[in-house]
């Protein structure tokens, strides 16, 4: 039998929903896919995968699309992982580079760039990891995942994207939904939506199997990252792609 490809985010913030997913009976008809957002994002556009955690501003590149999870990557407070970081208060930066390894949340910086802080730095697309040392003076960087929950240690000012975000629209946000390009059976997303749930009842073991000193796993799984797919995140993300459009 062929298996099914599954792209996923290689991300702490994924533990969860995966935990479900590593045992034999779901690995014997699936193979997982782990990387960085932008590079899952190209895999299921080229096919490389059949159903993938991809970003948000993917979806208005596709031409049709079936979400296939009740679950996400959301936050309905600070999510801690996607931050602008910088030395100086954000109406001072100059220049501000953007994390290749995401789709999302550098489209979501611009939006706040243009509609809520009314700034207009230089954006700099990094190409690399070499752009978190370049955060000094009036530069700053859009930083997303563990390598962001490592940068607050280091930067000064840390705007939380997913805060200002719901300060600007009072709604939460959506950085990243399960999604396919072919539609798959109900069987079988109810099974997936069972992989993904599994893992909310062992939230403690799975912080503490990381032995992450950097960020407390705990809160960054229960307070910052918000998994359900409801309907108030649904409008979020609505609210997103319309500025996408615009
Ligand atoms: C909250 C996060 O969301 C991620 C951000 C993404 C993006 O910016 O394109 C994509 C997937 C999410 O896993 C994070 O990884 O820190």
């Amino acid at each position: 039998m062929k298996k099914i490809k599954v792209g996923a985010v290689s991300y702490l913030n994924t533990k969860p929903m995966m935990y479900g997913m590593q045992n034999d009976a779901f690995l014997q008809e699936h193979e997982l896919v782990p990387d960085y957002p932008s590079k899952v994002a190209e895999m299921l556009k080229t096919g490389a995968v059949d159903v993938a955690l991809v970003p948000v501003a993917l979806l208005k590149e596709l031409p049709e699309y079936f979400i296939v999870s009740d679950y996400c990557i959301g936050a309905e407070h600070e999510v801690a992982s996607v931050c602008l970081f910088s030395e100086v208060p954000v109406n001072q930066l100059t220049a501000v580079y953007l994390d290749y390894q995401s789709r999302t949340s550098v489209a979501l910086a611009k939006i706040l760039m243009k509609e809520f802080w009314g700034i207009n730095p230089e954006i700099i697309n990094a190409q690399d990891e070499s752009y978190r040392t370049k955060i000094a003076g009036t530069t700053g960087a859009v930083v997303i995942g563990d390598r962001a929950l490592e940068q607050r240690r280091l930067s000064t000012y840390i705007y939380d994207l997913a805060s200002e975000w719901q300060a600007m629209t009072h709604l939460p946000f959506v950085f990243a939904v399960w999604v396919s390009i072919k539609p798959m059976s109900n069987e079988w997303i109810s099974r997936f939506n069972a992989a993904n749930a599994e893992g909310f009842l062992h939230i403690d073991e799975i912080a503490e199997a990381q032995k992450y000193p950097v960020y407390d796993l705990k809160k960054y799984y229960t307070h910052n990252i918000s998994y359900l797919l409801n309907d108030e995140k649904r409008k979020g993300m609505e609210k997103f792609l319309a500025f996408l459009n615009a």
